[in-house]
């Protein structure tokens, strides 16, 4: 079994891949993908293998192009004690000086520590789709980062809670994880949830704005399926320009470039591009006289 919220009749594995820490499925009926942390007996701490699965399932559903909307979520519940987690942050058991080890089996364990959950920050940033984020449980530390940089946080009524332990651990998301949390809560709220460590139920954290709505735990899933549906009946170039339009504000000249690339897509769909090209290609000048300087 997947995780107890999980309806197999809804989903199907996606082919292609050999995860051991995640899994990765895509929704039968509709353009949803469904990414989940499989290690609930550690309340879903990501070790590196993790990240590089969570990064590869990820660069899959970038290039789906009839998926609009990504699921990130935790399996569960624990099979130790049967509490429920959405992601507990790096694994500390394996954290070196440098960073997070790979262990002694894994062909790259000569790379050292890697904090490259920062890596996969950016592509749920930069993702041309939808990313919500699922909480069944616990949201701590790197996972409460992982939840702040998704577009939208579904959280489980009964289960969900919000913790940054990050200082307790002598660690720091000083990008996304805390400045941008800022923007959805304020200053204030978010210095609070670094500088006191208290911990938020899913509906404190709905009325602080960094948790969209909160369902009964037994309609996570379906409610996170339904929202899915939503998102890809929408225009996906309508969504792509308002996700790249919002991120823009924030993101200083990365924002623009991002932004400005799908612009340049839509550029390059008119006749007058298209001049452009011609032109070059059968060795000529363009002629640009019929193409209005639009106001
Ligand atoms: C999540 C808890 C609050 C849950 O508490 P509780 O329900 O009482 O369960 P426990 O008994 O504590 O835990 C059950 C079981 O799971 C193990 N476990 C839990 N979390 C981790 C973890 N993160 N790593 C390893 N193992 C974990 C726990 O040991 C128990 O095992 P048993 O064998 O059954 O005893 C609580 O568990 C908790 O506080 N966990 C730690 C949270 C934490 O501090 N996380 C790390 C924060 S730092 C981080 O995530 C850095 C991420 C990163 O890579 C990064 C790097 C650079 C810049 C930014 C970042 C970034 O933040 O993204």
């Amino acid at each position: 079994m997947v995780s107890d919220l999980f309806d197999e009749s809804q989903w199907e594995s996606v082919s292609g891949f050999d995860f051991e820490d995640i899994t990765y499925h895509r929704a039968i009926e509709s353009g949803t993908v469904r990414i989940a942390f499989d290690r609930p007996a550690v309340r879903n701490a990501f070790r590196p293998r993790t990240v590089d699965e969570l990064s590869d399932a990820l660069r899959h559903a970038k290039r789906q192009t009839d998926v609009g909307c990504v699921l990130l979520t935790g399996n569960g519940p624990s099979p130790k004690d049967g509490e429920w987690a959405f992601c507990s942050g790096g694994d500390q058991t394996i954290r070196g000086d440098s960073g997070y080890e790979y262990d002694g089996t894994e062909d790259r364990a000569s790379e050292g520590g890697r904090l490259h959950i920062l890596e996969v920050q950016r592509q749920i940033r930069h993702l041309p789709k939808v990313v919500v984020c699922v909480v069944p449980g616990w949201a701590v530390g790197g996972g409460h980062s992982l939840h702040v940089v998704c577009d939208l946080t579904l959280a489980s009524q009964e289960h969900a809670q919000f913790l940054q332990t990050d200082p307790d651990v002598a660690s720091y998301d000083a990008g996304f994880g805390s400045a941008y949390l800022a923007r959805q809560i304020g200053q204030k709220k978010a210095r609070e949830v670094f500088f006191l460590g208290k911990t938020y139920s899913a509906d404190e954290a709905a009325e602080m704005g960094m948790v969209n709505e909160v369902v009964p735990h037994d309609e996570l899933e379906e409610t996170a399926l339904s929202w899915g549906e939503r998102i890809n009946a929408k225009s996906p170039t309508a969504m792509r320009m308002l996700k790249y339009g919002f991120n823009m504000a924030d993101d200083g000249f990365v924002g623009q470039q991002v932004f400005a690339g799908e612009a340049t897509r839509l550029g390059y769909m008119t006749d007058e591009a298209k001049e452009g090209r011609d032109a070059f290609v059968e060795g000529r000048e363009p002629e640009f006289e019929e193409y209005p300087w639009h106001y």
